[in-house]
């Protein structure tokens, strides 16, 4: 199968932007303002004729008169609650734009600084001055902190920056670490890639060097949770070769990773922790020698991903399990109100590290955006916009592949909305000859580091991932991001493209963007420079070459398809033999061997979520049968709602940890030694719990399989438009049944 690799290479791409044939355009390169006006003039009389994407000059201006002329504005199907959703958004984020000045990254409303007096430490006093300057002065003054030895840290520390070559601290390196060191509760937040990661391991460890050492005195102190697997691999290696000319020891605490050995590592109660939520609690739970009573600082990073994954009672199970008086850090690109309500529930007049808030990409990320033309043919059945959207799907596989055939061909990340279809789009990449890696949660452990390794390693130059890679992934030589299609959500889009342009260099995504994806474009252009927009123009004779090529490939990827799904049955009937043979030959083992409590299954969960939702709406009414929460903003609703949940649920929930905690202080064994109380922890509360009420809290659930496996790949789930993936489409064409996403 020949498909056009087209006469332009990347070097050429790179060159510079050129007008091609049929008024193609080539972007490349990071171009200056002269590209952008010959952009602009080009295609809003060509390609962009309906004038979607405004490049260069005034986005804003353009979006606006686009709106007004827009029919799908007032669409009101399915999506219209996802839609709102990214424009409720949009305001959000509209108001902390104009509320920012232009000089400083720290300014807010009146309001606002009312509320964060009330609520957070200023940077000043948590540095231990007493002067009322303003703190732009003194982030000024971090800022200008220009080598880690300005910190005064330990010289193992310093030596573990230098071998990897850190030898500035970042932006929001240089103002965590000073307050970080104080001991001081933390919410930071700063761009992708700007070094979030190392700002609160740095201060982590240099307060371990000054620990109390000797036999008693090895403890947990640290406990640093991320809402997937990679991210904890990836916290746990960077704290590793910080740390290497360190005495401090780590244990990295995921699902999909050996439990038993986990514990036995716990069991030297290793200095720091990384872990996700649903591994740490298993161990917290049923490791007999572990617990995180002695803990001292609890780091959350990526804490609103965690909240979208449903981490939320885990999380709270977790706070509550540790001291009081812990030092807690908070960080993340992105903040959510529900990371408002985290703040507020579980951190300590914390000091508010926002590096360049107005700011939500990197510095030197160009970001290129592709029309996707549907047709609205008569022939086809559905409503107009329907119709338009599905055969706008049909179109991605060409576009994106002639993208990759002739223009991004190395190092790139393409994040697409479902498992199935980044695994269908692997099948299509190989049967074109294009080296492609898959990253979703459909994979093992071992399969999602195998392609994260080979990624990295260049054997592939794509990997096709869902946005179970989308945080805080921190692979070199990204070259390009591209998105399939418009993720549902701002935050989401922000930390897929901050995959590249990572650590002050340069990086280039590149959007597909349907009809349907406008409103989140105009959010997406209104936080971004106009001078780092571009339109990408294919040309349509390719990208219907390829298409027709593509077509001819469908029944080779069904075929290949089927293969898999027959080896996969084969597979699991071998299992289940394999399994069944076990059971009756160490029956007798197996049996008495003690339940494991889990936290709740993916099936539970979805259980749970599917009952509140049934429990919920009922609620919503009041006892005129009016909603009572009409009139509300989106905002206002979501907190009262939340208000009223947590109410409920606290206490119920709060009653059941304390009793597994109790029954976990009991089957200790003596001599690992009593463990110090804190100050402050109330002593015997309430008597002690028994073993068998421990059981009876978790006995519902005990016995279930995979509770501490969190499955990924986009906590909300895809938009309407995109519910079907592109080898359900066309005609009916077949390729796995019609199981997409509601
Ligand atoms: N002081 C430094 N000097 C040079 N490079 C650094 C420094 N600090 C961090 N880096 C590098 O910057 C890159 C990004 O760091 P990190 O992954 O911590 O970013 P992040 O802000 O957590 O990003 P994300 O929000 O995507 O999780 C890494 O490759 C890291 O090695």
């Amino acid at each position: 199968m020949q498909l056009p690799r087209g006469e332009s290479d990347d070097e050429e791409d790179n060159e510079e932007d050129e007008v091609g044939q049929d008024g193609e355009l080539e972007f490349s390169g990071f171009a200056d303002e002269d590209d952008i006006d010959v952009q602009s003039e080009e295609e809003d009389a060509d390609e962009f004729g309906g004038g979607i994407v405004p490049a260069g000059g005034d986005a804003d201006s353009e979006e606006d008169k686009d709106d007004d002329e827009d029919p799908l504005g007032s669409s009101d199907d399915d999506e219209d609650d996802e839609d709102e959703d990214g424009e409720d958004d949009v305001s959000d984020q509209d108001d902390d734009v104009e509320s920012a000045s232009e000089a400083d990254s720290d300014h807010e409303t009146e309001v606002e600084k009312a509320r964060k007096a009330a609520f957070f430490a200023s940077e000043e006093t948590a540095n231990g001055k007493t002067s009322s300057s303003a703190t732009k002065d003194a982030a000024t003054a971090q800022d200008a902190l220009s080598s880690f030895q300005s910190f005064s840290l330990s010289r193992p520390l310093l030596r573990g920056l230098a071998a990897l070559s850190f030898s500035t601290p970042t932006p929001i390196q240089s103002r965590t670490i000073p307050i970080a060191l104080a001991g001081k509760d933390i919410v930071a937040g700063a761009v992708t890639g700007s070094g979030k990661t190392a700002a609160f391991l740095i201060p982590i460890l240099e307060r371990l060097a000054h620990r109390p050492r000797g036999g008693s005195e090895a403890k947990t102190r640290v406990v640093v949770l991320t809402p997937t697997r990679e991210l904890a691999v990836q916290c746990f290696n960077v704290g590793k070769a910080l740390a290497r000319y360190t005495d401090v020891r780590f244990c990295l605490c995921v699902g999909g990773l050996s439990s038993k050995s986990q514990e036995q590592e716990l069991k030297t109660r290793p200095e720091i922790v990384i872990a996700t939520p649903g591994r740490l609690i298993d161990h917290i739970r049923n490791s007999a020698s572990f617990g995180i009573d002695d803990v001292e600082i609890l780091v959350m990073d990526e804490a609103d991903r965690m909240l979208e994954e449903g981490f939320a009672a885990e999380l709270n199970e977790i706070i509550q399990a540790t001291p009081k008086g812990r030092q807690t850090m908070l960080f993340s690109a992105t903040m959510t109100d529900d990371v408002d309500e985290l703040v507020r529930l579980s951190l300590r007049r914390p000091v508010r590290l926002f590096v360049d808030p107005k700011r939500s990409t990197a510095t030197k990320l160009v970001q290129e955006f592709v029309r996707v033309r549907g047709a609205t043919g008569g022939e086809a059945e559905g409503s107009s916009s329907a119709v338009s959207r599905r055969t706008e799907d049909e179109a991605r596989p060409a576009l994106l592949i002639s993208l990759c055939l002739r223009t991004f061909r190395h190092q790139v990340i393409i994040f697409v909305r479902s498992k199935k279809l980044a695994h269908q789009l692997k099948i299509l990449f190989g049967l074109v000859g294009l080296a492609a890696a898959e990253l979703h949660g459909d994979l093992s452990q071992e399969q999602r580091l195998g392609s994260l390794q080979s990624f990295k390693e260049g054997k592939v130059d794509f990997l096709l991932a869902t946005d179970l890679a989308s945080r805080g992934l921190d692979i070199k030589g990204v070259q390009t991001v591209i998105n399939y299609d418009m993720p549902a959500q701002l935050e989401v889009y922000i930390h897929r493209v901050g995959r590249t342009a990572r650590a002050g260099k340069e990086g280039r995504a590149v959007t597909l963007v349907g009809e349907a994806d406008r409103r989140l474009l105009k959010a997406v252009l209104k936080k971004s420079p106009a001078s780092q927009v571009r339109h990408r123009l294919v040309p349509a004779d390719i990208v219907g070459q390829v298409r027709d090529q593509l077509a001819e490939l469908r029944s080779d990827v069904e075929a290949v398809l089927a293969e898999e799904k027959e080896e996969k049955a084969l597979q699991l009937a071998e299992r289940e033999l394999k399994r069944g043979e076990n059971l009756v030959e160490h029956r007798d083992e197996i049996m008495s061997r003690p339940k494991r409590t889990w936290f709740q299954t993916q099936q539970e969960k979805e259980e749970a979520s599917r009952l509140s939702l049934r429990d919920y709406a009922p609620q919503r009414k009041d006892a005129q049968g009016k909603d009572r929460f009409a009139g509300l903003s989106r905002r206002k609703k979501r907190t009262k709602m939340a208000r009223e949940e947590g109410a409920e649920d606290a206490s119920a929930g709060r009653a059941m940890a304390a009793q597994i905690r109790a029954a976990k202080r009991e089957e200790k064994p003596k001599e690992l030694g009593v463990v110090e109380r804190k100050k402050g922890k109330k002593e015997g509360k309430k008597g002690k719990k028994t073993k068998s009420s421990a059981q009876a809290a978790g006995g519902a659930k005990a016995g279930a399989v995979g509770g501490g496996a969190k499955k990924s790949g986009g906590a909300k789930k895809g938009k309407s438009a995109f519910s079907k993936d592109f080898g359900e489409r066309g005609g009916g064409g077949g390729g796995g049944g019609k199981k997409g996403r509601k």
